[in-house]
């Protein structure tokens, strides 16, 4: 099995990637961390045992990590995900203690008890936690097999012209964590855009018929109509369970290896993730970024993962 720590902003679609994480056979979830982004820490945590609860996800460790940015101030995404952060669905009470430890310490602590080379971070939000774990314990860049982030854009952006909201809101934690040596799989905007919810995909939900599908359709239902008033969308985007779908099969997607940078400095370009196509990516180039979704492939996990969860409650 693929052992994962997944870093998100629940948000809806990182409830359908911790649900896919869940319920996947080949994903061991080691560890699930929460950090500011679509909406304030407090929330987005709350919002991550809300989905433990209805998936029934037990004895896997959850971890509220850092409130704010690095450098700048906070930034949320009420437009998309409400003021809850996950509005639509009733929010059930949940009876999931937290872990003690902040978000940063249990990365840490996870990739160190484990062999080298066998945990897979996966970062569904702003990269806050990512970049401070790495300043932190250094030793974790050469130990984690791979970094694979939901984020970017090497041609679409979102919440600016040509940067996307996971590393805008952050650009200094990404700049962080596009540049460590470890491998980064950049699943971006370019290849999200094309994981989209359409009505064939809903009623395949809807015939699941248990709560845990039905909390997906109600968050699907609230998704589409802030993706269509917001961004003009008919159907929306469901971004962050691609990152975990390449983690289960990374055959669900293309990816080409190419050098990625965040842009610090540029008045119109902060958080631009710059990939570089222009020449043959160089031999020792640690970043590749995702192109082409297997859209039935995609899906097909997703709702194998939701029938496989069950009716946990
Ligand atoms: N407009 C908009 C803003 C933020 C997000 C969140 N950020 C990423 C997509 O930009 C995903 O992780 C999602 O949770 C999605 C849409
Ligand atoms: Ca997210």
């Amino acid at each position: 099995r693929k052992k994962i720590i997944l870093d998100c902003d629940p948000g809806h679609d990182d409830a359908v990637a911790m649900l896919l994480a869940h319920g996947n056979p080949d994903i061991e979830l080691l560890a699930v961390t929460t950090v500011v982004g679509n909406q304030t820490l407090e929330k987005v945590t709350r919002n991550a045992l809300s989905v433990a609860t209805i998936a029934g996800i037990t004895g896997v460790p959850f971890a509220a990590g850092c409130d704010r940015p690095l450098v700048r101030t906070i930034e949320t995404a009420p437009s998309i995900h409400g003021d809850s952060g996950m509005d639509g669905p009733e929010q059930p009470e949940s009876a999931i203690e937290l872990d003690p430890r902040h978000a940063v310490d249990l990365i840490i602590e996870t990739v160190m008890a484990h062999e080298p080379g066998t945990v897979t971070l996966v970062p569904t939000a702003g990269l806050t936690n990512i970049a401070m774990a790495a300043r932190k314990e250094p030793r974790i860049v050469e130990r984690v097999k791979e970094v694979v982030l939901m984020g970017g854009g090497y041609h679409v952006g979102n919440w600016s012209a040509v940067a996307e909201f996971n590393i805008i809101i952050d650009p200094e934690a990404a700049h962080i964590v596009f540049n460590e040596k470890w491998p980064v799989v950049m699943v971006g905007l370019d290849l999200t855009h094309q994981a989209l919810a359409t009505d064939e995909v809903v009623d395949r939900i809807a015939k699941i018929g248990t709560k845990p599908a039905k909390f997906v359709l109600e968050l699907m239902e609230f998704f589409k109509k802030t993706y269509k008033d917001a961004q003009g969308f008919d159907f929306p985007p469901v971004h962050d369970p691609c990152a975990v779908a390449y983690v289960i099969d990374p055959t669900v997607m293309t990816t080409r290896k190419v050098p990625v940078d965040v842009e610090l400095q540029g008045k119109l370009t902060l958080g631009m993730t710059v990939a570089d196509f222009r020449a043959p990516a160089p031999e020792d180039c640690h970043t590749s970024v995702a192109v082409d979704l297997d859209h039935k492939k995609f899906w097909d996990l997703v709702t194998d993962a939701i029938v496989r969860i069950g009716e946990p409650t």
